[in-house]
């Protein structure tokens, strides 16, 4: 049976770099599982295009890809340059206009009509994910004359950060409405909403998602201080959620990134929630052939630290070396699971001990886990329609593959943003799973040793209860059953 080598999921922005059919099918041989589509760049004609070549390719190398829409959220950026790269240096002065110009190195145009109304004289800017620092100098009418203090290269459209000033724009803007409803027709499997502060800005997406009869797998992307005092309930609202470093290390000290990241990452692995660690990831290789040390080491600290998939941006959207960039990731990967100590049960655990005791979902998370540490089984085996009995089983890491088979092809997909689970697609729920399981193991040469079969009720059975069988795949009476 054929499993891959690493269970770290692979995501990888698709852009110029990367967006031939040549191209996707070799970063899909290479390890993506995931095809990020940053609709804050190109149009719709171009993504549309980009949709239907990642499906061709995935149907013709075999292998499941989702595909994420990034929606834009509020996220102030530059416009248009005249000509690109310009280079801004410490004391020059330069004016961010409101008005719709192609800009220069004297003046630049911005997206956000308000800015001029929310910035004082002192107020500090930051460009293109904080490398260049500006400060407000004066405002008048639709410009704001600033001086620049940390001087750097400038591209069209690179971001605008203002830490500290609320500008009072919800995180869902009416143009990521229209990006879902492209979202929607296109059947993306999963959207990342940018900017989320609170659980409210989930909710909007998946009300509106809803209007349009689509329900799509919806990643919060945490990137602004103040989500980090609403995790628990953003991670309620969410079905996973992303560090979004890029942002977050502008919004925040970029000292705290770490200590942001840890967090969110035990905190999404508690609710048994699949967690994206993004940007940066091998930043170095948009320009260079091999990564730097420290990058490979954050990879590498990403995966014990519990991420369940790793993120290229730039690396693959607009870099030199978009396949082996996805290469160095699943190489990283596949050398450092083996050497994870399990997650420890505690750790994992820890919050849901309240006063109520474990939902039988955890009591059977919980046995299987056990059950693991004690036995060397070679699969655990998981039907499920909503795909959330084996996402908490996958929360503790074990070493053996988690197969989940589910007659939902969304349910499926989803299953590609977590660590250690490969999903199946069946005809339909059923009744005899252990028999059915068993034969299935057999026609792919697999008829020794252990496997753990886990589920809830299902529609087809639903007075089942909760349960954990543990298949001797080899003993004579078992194969009585098939
Ligand atoms: N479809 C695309 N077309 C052109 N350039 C792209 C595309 N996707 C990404 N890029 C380029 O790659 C860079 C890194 O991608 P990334 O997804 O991190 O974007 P970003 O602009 O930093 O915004 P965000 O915070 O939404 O991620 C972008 O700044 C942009 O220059
Ligand atoms: C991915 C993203 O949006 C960020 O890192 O800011
Ligand atoms: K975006
Ligand atoms: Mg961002």
């Amino acid at each position: 049976m054929h499993l891959p080598d690493h269970k770290t999921k692979i995501v990888a922005t698709i852009g110029p770099a990367s967006d031939s059919p040549e191209m996707l099918i070799q970063l899909i041989r290479a390890g993506m599982n995931i095809a990020r589509l940053n609709l804050s760049h190109g149009d719709p004609t171009y993504h549309s295009e980009v949709i239907e070549r990642i499906r061709e390719a995935a149907s013709a190398a075999g292998r499941r890809v989702a595909i994420m829409g990034d929606l834009p959220g509020p996220k102030m950026r530059i416009g248009d340059l005249a000509q690109e790269p310009i280079e801004l240096q410490r004391d020059d002065l330069v004016t961010l206009t409101t008005d719709d110009i192609l800009g220069d190195k004297e003046r630049i145009g911005i997206s956000f009509p308000d800015l001029p109304g929310a910035v004082e004289p002192e107020d500090r800017l930051y460009l293109n994910d904080g490398f260049i620092l500006m400060k407000v100098v004066s405002v008048e009418g639709s410009d704001i004359l600033c001086r620049v203090r940390v001087g750097g290269e400038l591209t069209s459209r690179k971001g605008l950060n203002l830490p500290g000033i609320d500008l009072g724009i919800s995180a869902f803007t009416p143009e990521d409405r229209e990006w879902l409803r492209f979202a929607a027709e296109h059947r993306l499997d999963a959207v990342s909403q940018s900017f989320v502060a609170t659980a409210d800005d989930i909710r909007a997406v998946r009300g509106a998602a809803d209007e349009m009869g689509y329900a799509p797998f919806i990643i919060a992307k945490i990137e602004r201080a103040g989500a980090l005092d609403n995790l628990t309930e953003i991670l309620r609202a969410a079905d996973g959620i992303m560090v979004a470093r890029g942002d977050l290390g502008v919004e925040i000290p970029i000292e705290r990134i770490a200590v942001a990241q840890k967090h969110i990452t035990d905190l999404a692995n508690q609710y048994g929630k699949p967690v994206i660690t993004a940007t940066q990831m091998l930043e170095s290789m948009v320009t260079y052939r091999r990564p730097t040390r420290a990058e490979a080491t954050d990879v590498a600290n990403a995966i014990l630290g519990g991420t369940d998939c790793v993120m290229l941006s730039a690396e693959s959207a607009v870099g030199r070396y978009p396949v082996e960039s996805v290469a160095m990731l699943a190489a990283i990967a596949t050398q450092v699971e083996p050497e994870r100590s399990k997650q420890p049960f505690v750790r994992t655990m820890g919050s849901f001990h309240g006063s109520d005791g474990m939902n039988a979902v955890d009591l059977i998370a919980a046995s299987v886990y056990h059950t693991i540490n004690n036995s060397d089984p070679q699969f655990v085996l998981v039907p499920t329609r909503s795909g959330s009995t084996p996402r908490n089983v996958a929360r503790f890491r074990p070493p053996v593959w988690i197969i989940a088979f589910s007659p939902s092809e969304s349910t499926c997909q989803s299953l590609q943003f977590s660590y250690g689970i490969e999903a199946v697609q069946v005809d339909a729920d059923r009744s005899d799973w252990s028999r059915f399981l068993r034969q299935w193991l057999r026609d792919r040469g697999v008829d020794s040793g252990l496997a753990l079969l886990t589920q809830g009720p299902t529609v087809e059975n639903p007075c089942g209860n909760y349960r954990m069988e543990i298949l001797e795949l080899g003993r004579e009476s078992g194969d009585a059953c098939l």
